[in-house]
């Protein structure tokens, strides 16, 4: 960053003193909106988003230029924002495991392609090891930003639209119920439901307190903060009377062409929660569509009487990750199958590069730095690596890309075999 030495790197945790966010905290706030093309949150949005800010335990990193002069608004505003906060994500072991989740990435147009997001996620990465975090993880705006930084594509979703004209009727027998409830009644089961869905969900991030709000209606989006009109919210419970799902969802209005029920949040449990959470929309009179986000694999298409009714609207990337720890990540997750691979991970950040040997014997995997004298079965970017590791695609599939390279005749059935997954990874959360 040679052309950057007036760029002055502050960390600090955001705060709110005597009820006012501080003057660096809406700095912050403000330059994040501002990179993402936002408006700026008035002053009680501003308040707001730092109290999710602190309660999500986040830290912030705000890049200043020291050279800058009014009327530059960089006089007094970062010109560059990151953000960093603990939670967990579920890697199918028997407990989900502690991530790094990386949001609010900043530069502004003066500033951007001299090096600062690269010097500020560099550091950060190796402060996140250092702190014994296995994985990091991020939802991208563009898919070329962070393969460079050894982050690979771990799920994707999709959008779907579901023809609900003559409703949308199952083939399984309904197993539980539905309660129309006022979106603030999810404060009392949100949590919950996210936290039970997430104990059962290969891929799935914990969730933050900006969902939180958003399942109580308080706000639907990082710009107006504002009370969501006309949301709509019901719970699913279980056939002992537990609530196991929730749906919020609003109307498209009657200007609109088809009438269309869309789906803000849906958590389920379990997929009889989710089927029955959605034919409830499609059983509203008057509705010709439901439109709403899920998992590849949805249980949807097999679970309606008319599988053409549902409709993938857009496939995209979601969630990336990246592995700052191999023996930990690794040895985090379960495995169907027993087998060893020795891999050569390719790291440019230097975080995990190596040889490394996974063996699993009776399902219980080991981890460690390969013997030197032991010969490596392929070779792979770290990048890589994070996208084989929840399943979100096959050792054979990255090698037909040309991305993985193999040194021994066994190592590609040896790869699909040991990382295979019984599901495709899905992260619902935003963040
Ligand atoms: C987790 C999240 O918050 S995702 C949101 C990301 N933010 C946005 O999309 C907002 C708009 N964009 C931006 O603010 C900036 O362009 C950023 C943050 C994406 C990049 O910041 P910069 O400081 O310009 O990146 P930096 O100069 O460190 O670039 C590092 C490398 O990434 C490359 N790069 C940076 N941005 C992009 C991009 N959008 N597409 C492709 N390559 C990119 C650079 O060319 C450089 O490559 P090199 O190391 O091979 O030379």
């Amino acid at each position: 960053m040679s052309e950057n030495s007036t760029i002055r790197i502050e960390r600090f945790a955001p705060e709110i003193v005597d009820g006012v966010p501080t003057g660096r905290t809406d700095a912050f706030n403000l330059a994040t909106s501002r990179g993402f093309h936002d408006g700026p949150p008035e002053a009680d949005g501003l308040k707001t988003l730092a109290e999710i800010a602190i309660a999500d335990g986040i830290t912030f990193t705000a890049v200043h230029d020291d050279a800058a002069v009014a009327p530059s608004i960089h006089a007094d505003q970062p010109v560059a924002t990151y953000a960093a906060f603990p939670g967990t994500i579920n890697v199918g072991g028997a407990e989900p495991v502690p991530v790094h989740q990386i949001t609010s990435v900043t530069v502004s147009p003066t500033h951007r392609r001299r090096g600062i997001l690269r010097t500020v996620i560099t550091e950060d990465l190796r402060r996140a090891r250092e702190a014994g975090m296995p994985l990091a993880a991020l939802t991208a705006s563009e898919a070329t930003i962070y393969g460079r930084f050894g982050f690979g594509l771990a799920a994707e979703r999709v959008r779907f639209e579901l023809k609900v004209d003559r409703g949308a009727q199952l083939r399984a027998a309904t197993t539980g119920s539905i309660v129309e409830v006022a979106p603030a009644e999810l404060k009392n089961h949100a949590a919950a439901i996210f936290a039970a869905a997430h104990a059962r969900t290969l891929g799935s991030v914990g969730h933050n307190h900006f969902d939180l709000g958003f399942a109580e209606g308080r706000w639907d989006d990082y710009e107006s903060l504002k009370p969501v009109k006309n949301l709509r919210a019901a719970l699913h419970l279980d056939a002992q009377g537990n609530p196991d799902g929730f749906v919020t969802y609003l109307f498209s209005g009657w200007k609109s062409d088809p009438y269309t029920m869309e789906i803000q949040q849906l958590c389920a449990v379990d997929g009889a929660a989710r089927r029955e959470l959605v034919a409830h929309l499609g059983a509203h009179d008057l509705i010709d569509k439901v439109t709403g986000r899920g998992p590849v694999d949805d249980v949807l298409p097999a679970a309606l009487a008319d599988s053409r009714s549902y409709k993938v609207t857009a496939l995209g990337d979601h969630l990336w990750l990246r592995i700052l720890d191999v023996p930990a990540a690794l040895g985090a997750r379960s495995y169907s199958s027993d087998g060893r691979i020795s891999l050569l991970v390719r790291d440019d950040l230097h975080l995990v590069n190596g040889a490394w040997e996974l063996t699993v014997s009776d399902g219980e995997p080991v981890v460690r730095p390969a013997p030197a004298d032991l010969a490596v079965d392929a070779s792979l970017d770290v990048r890589d690596l994070a996208s084989l590791y929840l399943g979100a695609t096959s050792a054979t599939r990255l090698h037909e890309a040309g991305v993985l390279t193999v040194h021994s005749a066994g190592a590609l059935p040896a790869m699909d075999a040991l990382f295979a997954t019984a599901t495709v990874p899905y992260c619902q959360a935003d963040f």
